[in-house]
């Protein structure tokens, strides 16, 4: 299962961002091209996963975690809802802060309001750092949480999601050092 991701995972390369090592892969940076059979894979396995069935909106995160979360709104028909990295200024806009193991900006939250059922679709989780800032304002805002899912997991940053109630669903967790990229689980097969 997921062996398109798998064996792109382990052949990616990994850079510095700082002190950072920062894997490159088409699922997380669209570097190379993305697969769209791998990009079909991780969505047929997501939604044996996740019961899709009472979900309002797909909710995703500029950028990377778009291709993977439209996918699932194709086949679903379910609507896709993007935090953007940029501000519209339209009423009831939430904005919050991002900060990644190499870089830090803003989110903004426009198209949701209370009672809204979501699942979150990310490429990534590394810090936590995203998640958890988009958990926290989601619950601010009485967005239900339905599912948290994100298709790649390294470090131990998805812990601090278990403090806030939520337990994310990772389809491959890897570990990423300056020799590369090693596969460490794969959801489902603890
Ligand atoms: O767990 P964290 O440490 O928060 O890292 C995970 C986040 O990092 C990437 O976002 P980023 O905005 O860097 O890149 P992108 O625009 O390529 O998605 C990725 O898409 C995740 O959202
Ligand atoms: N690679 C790609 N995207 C990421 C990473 C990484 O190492 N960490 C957080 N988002």
């Amino acid at each position: 299962m997921l062996e398109k991701l798998k064996t792109s995972l382990i052949n990616s390369p990994v850079i510095k961002r700082g002190e950072y090592n920062y894997f490159i892969h088409p699922i997380s940076d669209g570097v190379p091209s993305i697969d769209p059979h791998m990009v079909e894979e991780i969505a047929e396995y997501i939604l044996q996963i996740t019961d899709i069935k009472k979900v309002d909106t797909i909710l995703t995160i500029e950028a990377m975690g778009i291709p993977v979360a439209n996918a699932l709104s194709l086949k679903t028909g379910i609507p896709l809802t993007i935090v953007r990295k940029r501000p519209y200024f339209l009423e009831g806009e939430v904005e919050l802060s991002q900060s990644t193991g190499y870089s830090k900006g803003a989110l903004y939250i426009n198209g949701l309001k209370k009672g809204d059922r979501v699942i979150i679709v990310d490429d990534v989780i590394s810090t936590g750092g995203t998640l958890i800032a988009l958990v926290k304002a989601l619950k601010i805002m009485g967005v239900e949480i339905l599912d948290v899912i994100s298709v790649i997991g390294r470090g131990t940053g998805y812990l601090q999601l278990n403090e806030l109630g939520v337990e994310p669903k990772i389809l491959v967790t890897i570990d990423v050092s300056e020799k590369g990229v090693e596969i460490k689980n794969v959801f489902g097969n603890e």
